[in-house]
């Protein structure tokens, strides 16, 4: 159930099972029938206005219509346009209700407790305008519940994008898998709670359309955790190299913190020499080296990863330090500095991304190095990672990983305690370590984002960055007995 589909997707999967001997008129009944169960698994009965488009979405709204009724509910019913200029399943199922069909309209929310909310689906097209904007906004002003039938009218379920207004759900019940829109702000924050719903689509049809994106979740990576071997040394859990600048001493702290918290072997900060003795103080088993010695260092192959950017200062050396890593081919995270250092000129950088590398840009760092690639979040990330070849991860409470192959994750998890000075570094240092100890760049990425985001949860309130490398062995050991049973 972590695949996404978009919306052409979805009409795929939808086509391909009424091919395969199961008809619309019954997905749409079982469509209809999955949102009554919520509905009455979540409230009592109570007076409820269904309304309904004038595409299947409002057909959905026919079949949870009846159903409520059947069950006793008090049902009104409103219909955005004329019944006979509804197709297919829509109309087969209007002619199931034997109620008052309404005029759509803002009387209909009045006195509603609860109200279906039908308007449109995966068939949104453009901006909703006029009088069905008034409506919406009736109902954004109203105190009834509001459940929102596949996605909430308005938003744009390939996107999360607001067409014009859209309607704020307390509940969204959607079929068969969630759409991009559903993760991806701001139509998160207005689906309410989701419910993803079987309506008859099996995983085999869904697998046969090859999904490439996810909601990030271990299924995904953690067939490709590095976990030490019995007979395992240090050097088989990696040497990462941190980069630390002269100013910012915490951020390298936090990085090397994180990232041998996630498991890597040995960890080296090199940083000039004035300030090795701020490096070498902060944690014994965290080693030191004078970038005086870089060539050196950088020979030996054993320094198999770095982690160059947060607090390491903007300007020609860093772009430099970062062009010699990333000739070396070697696993390589760049955040923060080692990304801003390139806003002049991201074609250089794009050009010398050829070994895994992951690039962990904020909404701001990514707009300075990617200015021209606009549209939804994870159609960005996708096209800033087929252009620069690396793995990129654009944060923010919706982070989105993408592979330059085309594969992308979205994160859904509620943690706005992770916004706090800090957790980026932590962020860059776990995927760092991760990719040390040998994980693959995508996969390292998903999972630095899930264990961020599950300390973020489990933290909670009051969390400064420093405390989530600590978390870290808590999750790790739950990912480690689930991988042995
Ligand atoms: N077997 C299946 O397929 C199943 C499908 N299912 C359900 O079907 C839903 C998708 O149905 P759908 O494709 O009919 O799209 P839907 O969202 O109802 O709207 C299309 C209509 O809206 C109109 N319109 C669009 N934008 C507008 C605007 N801004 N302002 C005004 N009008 C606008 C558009 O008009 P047009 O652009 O053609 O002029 C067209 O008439 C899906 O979300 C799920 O709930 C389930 O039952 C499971 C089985
Ligand atoms: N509202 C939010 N919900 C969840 N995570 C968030 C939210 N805001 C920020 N974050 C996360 O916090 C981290 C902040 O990173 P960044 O902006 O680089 O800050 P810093 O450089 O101070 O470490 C990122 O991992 C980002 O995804
Ligand atoms: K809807």
């Amino acid at each position: 159930m972590f695949e996404i589909l978009t919306t052409d997707q979805m009409y795929d999967a939808d086509r391909k099972t009424i091919d395969g001997g199961i008809p619309g008129d019954v997905l749409m009944e079982n469509a209809g029938r999955t949102v009554f169960e919520e509905i009455i698994r979540h409230w009592s009965p109570r007076s409820v206005s269904v309304l309904c488009g004038p595409g299947n979405n409002g057909g959905d709204g026919f079949v949870i219509a009846r159903l409520l009724r059947d069950e006793g509910w008090s049902v009104r019913l409103g219909l955005l346009g004329e019944i006979e200029h509804l197709g297919g399943d829509a109309a087969f199922h209007a002619k199931q209700w034997d109620g008052a069909t309404e005029r759509l309209s803002p009387a209909l929310v009045v006195g509603a407790d609860l109200i279906v909310d039908c308007i449109f689906g995966a068939g949104l097209a453009r901006d909703i305008t006029g009088d069905v904007a008034d409506l919406v906004a009736s109902v954004n002003d109203s105190i009834s519940v509001v459940v929102s039938v596949d996605v909430p009218s308005g938003v744009d379920g390939n996107s999360g994008c607001i067409m014009g207004c859209a309607i704020k759900a307390d509940l969204t019940v959607t079929f068969c898998r969630a759409k991009p829109g559903h993760y991806l702000l701001p139509g998160r924050q207005l689906c309410g709670e989701l419910a993803i719903r079987d309506i008859g689509i099996s995983d085999q049809v869904v697998s046969e359309i090859r999904p490439t994106c996810w909601r990030n979740d271990p299924v995904l990576w953690r067939a490709g955790i590095r976990w030490p071997g019995l007979d395992g040394h240090k050097y088989h859990r990696g040497h990462l190299l941190a980069f630390g600048g002269t100013m910012m001493t915490g951020a390298t702290r936090l990085v090397a913190r994180a990232a041998r918290r996630s498991g890597v072997g040995l960890l080296t900060i090199v940083s000039d020499a004035s300030v090795l003795p701020v490096y070498a103080a902060d944690a014994p088993g965290t080693m030191t080296a004078s970038i005086s010695g870089l060539e050196a260092l950088l020979n030996d192959c054993r320094h198999n990863a770095f982690v160059v950017g947060p607090g390491y200062g903007v300007g020609d050396s860093t772009r430099s330090l970062v062009l010699q890593l990333l000739h070396l081919c070697r696993s390589t995270v760049l955040d923060a500095d080692a990304l801003t250092s390139f806003s002049d000129d991201p074609s250089t950088l794009c050009f010398a991304v050829q070994g895994p590398t992951v690039v962990t840009p904020h909404e701001g760092e990514f707009t300075r190095l990617f200015p021209d690639i606009d549209g939804d979040k994870l159609a960005r990330a996708r096209a800033a990672a087929k252009r620069s070849g690396a793995t990129v991860l654009i944060k923010g409470a919706d982070t989105v990983i993408a592979a330059p192959d085309g594969r992308a994750a979205i994160s859904a998890v509620d943690a706005p305690w992770l916004a706090t000075a800090g957790s980026g570094d932590v962020l860059a240092g776990v995927i760092a370590g991760l990719m040390a100890q040998g994980m693959e760049m995508f996969d390292a990425a998903c999972m630095g984002v899930w264990l961020h985001g599950r300390s973020g949860t489990d933290i909670g309130p009051g969390l400064i960055a420093e405390d989530i490398p600590d978390h870290l062995p808590v999750i790790l050991r739950e990912l480690w007995l689930a991988s042995r049973k």
